[in-house]
């Protein structure tokens, strides 16, 4: 049996970062995220999102035929450019990094799966997202031997059949005791979206997020979730409490923009959202 809880502000308020006076930009924490090519606005709008939910430092690690890309849509998010593998390494080794984001435009390829890992073998806490979801398509295992301390996935329906081998049911019943037993699986916190987010870990504990507008099924709404999960990560917010935080403030983000949505406005709306949570 479970007991599962409607996401709320009284779960997670206290527990959102905020910056102090001793704070500087790396303390206050660091995301870097994968930034893919040719597929560049995925990883922007998530990076854009991480630097609004109060991330002291969001970088993209890019290859550097994407620079200019990167380069000139960015001012305030770094671009790391690397141009092979041992240059992403010391990247992803950069200790001052606090949590990592991957998949938002990544491609589905075997480089994408080995940054992954090796994000992962760091032991800081890892979003994995989109395209760097797919590469472990049927390979649960693979990812739980892989997985260590605040690893989150953050699938869509499409994603969570492609890596756990089952269709979401329309039922909530089943579809929640389908999460909680991919989240055991896997052995990260497993974030299913949808018009009802479902939130679950490894240890059993779970939420559902039920007040998303429809206007959230828009490109790259997903994109800027996994960039302020990320975020609150990197930050130091507990995992669970940082997941349902974000899911929280995203719908709150897209409610509050209303009809006309696209990705491009939620990191813009972050703002009023977390400065009504921190004043109540
Ligand atoms: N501005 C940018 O740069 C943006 C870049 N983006 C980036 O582009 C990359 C690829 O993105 P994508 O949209 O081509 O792949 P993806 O979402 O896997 O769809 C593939 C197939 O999966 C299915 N499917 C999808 N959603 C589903 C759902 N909820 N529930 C059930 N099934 C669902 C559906 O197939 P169907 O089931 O309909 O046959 C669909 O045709 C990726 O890296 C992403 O981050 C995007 O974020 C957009 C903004
Ligand atoms: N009908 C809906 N109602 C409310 N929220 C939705 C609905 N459909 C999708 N969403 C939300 O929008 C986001 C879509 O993410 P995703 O499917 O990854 O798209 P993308 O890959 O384009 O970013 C998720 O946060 C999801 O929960």
């Amino acid at each position: 049996m479970y007991d599962t809880q409607t996401n709320a502000p009284a779960l997670w308020q206290p527990l959102l970062p905020q910056p102090h006076a001793q704070s500087h930009k790396y303390s206050r924490g660091y995301v870097l995220i994968q930034g893919g090519y040719p597929v560049t606005g995925a990883a922007r709008l998530a990076a854009m999102a991480a630097a609004r939910c109060g991330a002291g430092m969001t970088a993209i690690a890019a290859p550097e035929v994407a620079l200019p890309i990167y380069a000139s849509a960015l001012l305030s998010v770094m671009v790391k450019p690397y141009a092979h593998a041992a240059e992403l390494q010391t990247l992803l080794e950069d200790t001052r990094v606090s949590s990592y984001l991957i998949g938002p435009g990544a491609g589905i390829s075997q480089d994408t799966r080995l940054t992954t890992l090796a994000m992962l073998a760091t032991g800081k806490p890892v979003v994995i997202d989109a395209d760097a979801l797919t590469t472990f398509a049927g390979q649960t295992d693979t990812l739980k031997q892989a997985i260590g301390a605040s690893c989150v996935i953050t699938p869509h329906e499409g994603e969570f059949k492609s890596v756990f081998g089952i269709s979401a049911a329309h039922d909530r019943p089943t579809r929640i005791t389908q999460v909680m037993t991919a989240a055991q699986a896997c052995g990260a916190i497993v974030l299913l979206k949808g018009a009802h987010t479902i939130i679950a870990t490894p240890e059993g504990r779970v939420l559902i997020n039920e007040q998303a507008p429809s206007t959230l099924a828009t490109a790259g709404a997903g994109d800027v979730l996994a960039g302020m999960i990320a975020s609150l990560l990197a930050q130091g917010m507990p995992a669970f409490e940082a997941c349902a935080a974000a899911t929280w403030m995203h719908a709150q983000a897209a409610r509050l923009f209303g009809v006309g949505l696209i990705a491009e406005d939620l990191p813009g709306m972050i703002p009023a959202v977390l400065q009504a949570l921190l004043k109540t």
